[in-house]
């Protein structure tokens, strides 16, 4: 487990984390969502022990990460621009990996490879920036971290290889119990990898909370009633969070258990009542506004 409390980091007079407390479980998929400048890529290089903090702790395993060598060689951070060496392919890349990281899996690397459709002889310089992405993703999980740090390396690959990414994920965790950290711009992008999704906005951790939890506590209901029914009249019903009216046809989103809410809504006697899905970005965007931040400004 990953345990940060109370961190805080500064950079002159930025405050680029601002007294952070965080969980994240072993063999989970976490998703760092948050705009540019949201301190995303500094808790990542804090969990890989690249920063210290200038107040509180970063932990894994119950030891601090910060000049700790054992745990470090634990926790891999793929960052947001990756390195490579001068003129190295990525077979050469592979080979200096196998230097510095005992546990290089070289099995895995070549499995990858194929996965990925690299041109493993031909110099990465050459590669486009979502197979330089890939590389960095692939070099990373060969070196069998138990702690994958993935800075913003999703963003703009394509669905399919997205699946592929997905898939790879789920077989270190279901292999070996590996955690993923995965920051990203885009929650839609998030949705269908992570299993737990943090929001981080101006140096604060708005939000951390499991999807599944998520996604049953905020519902989209459609119905119609006979009479007209206000707004406070539906929100004495149940927890409304927004609600929009055509004539008599009213669209709202509530919080709590879906059973509930519709029984609740069964009172006031419905012609006719349907609970829609909701995106992952849609119940961040009520949940965010509720709390009364502006979802625009913190996904964008
Ligand atoms: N090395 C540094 N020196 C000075 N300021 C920094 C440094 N690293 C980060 N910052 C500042 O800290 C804040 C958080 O930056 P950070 O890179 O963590 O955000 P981010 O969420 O990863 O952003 P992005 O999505 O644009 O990559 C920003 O205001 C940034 O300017």
């Amino acid at each position: 487990m990953i345990q940060i409390n109370q961190v805080e980091k500064r950079f002159g007079n930025v405050k680029a984390l601002d007294r952070i407390d965080m969980e994240i479980q072993k063999g989970s998929i976490y998703g760092l969502v948050g705009s540019n400048g949201a301190g995303k890529s500094t808790l990542l290089r804090l969990i890989a022990g690249v920063y210290s903090p200038d107040s509180g702790s970063v932990s894994v395993e119950s030891e601090k990460i910060f000049e700790n060598p054992e745990r470090k060689q634990r926790v891999f951070l793929v960052s947001d621009e990756p390195y490579f060496i001068g003129q190295y392919t990525l077979h050469n890349m592979a080979d200096f990996y196998c230097r510095f990281y005992p546990k290089f899996n070289v099995a895995l690397y070549k499995e990858l490879c194929e996965l990925f459709h690299l041109p493993a002889d031909k110099k990465i310089a050459t590669y486009s920036k979502g197979m330089k992405r890939q590389s960095a993703f692939l070099l990373g999980l060969s070196t069998m971290p138990d702690y994958l740090l993935l800075d913003e390396c999703f963003d703009g690959l394509d669905p399919v290889k997205r699946q592929v990414v997905r898939k790879v994920l789920s077989d270190a965790m279901a292999e070996r119990q590996m955690t993923a950290i995965i920051s990203s711009h885009n929650l839609r992008e998030l949705d269908e990898i992570c299993d737990t999704v943090g929001i981080l906005h101006k140096g604060d951790l708005l939000y951390s909370k499991q999807l599944d939890d998520l996604k049953g506590e905020v519902h989209k209901i459609q119905v119609v009633f006979s009479a007209d029914i206000s707004e406070e009249q539906l929100a004495r019903t149940v927890s409304l969070m927004s609600y929009q009216a055509t004539g008599r046809f009213l669209t709202l989103i509530a919080k709590g258990s879906l059973p509930e809410i519709e029984e609740r809504l069964d009172l006031l006697e419905p012609l006719a009542l349907e609970a829609l899905p909701l995106t992952l970005e849609e119940v961040f965007l009520y949940e965010m506004e509720v709390k009364g931040y502006d979802a625009n400004v913190i996904f964008r």
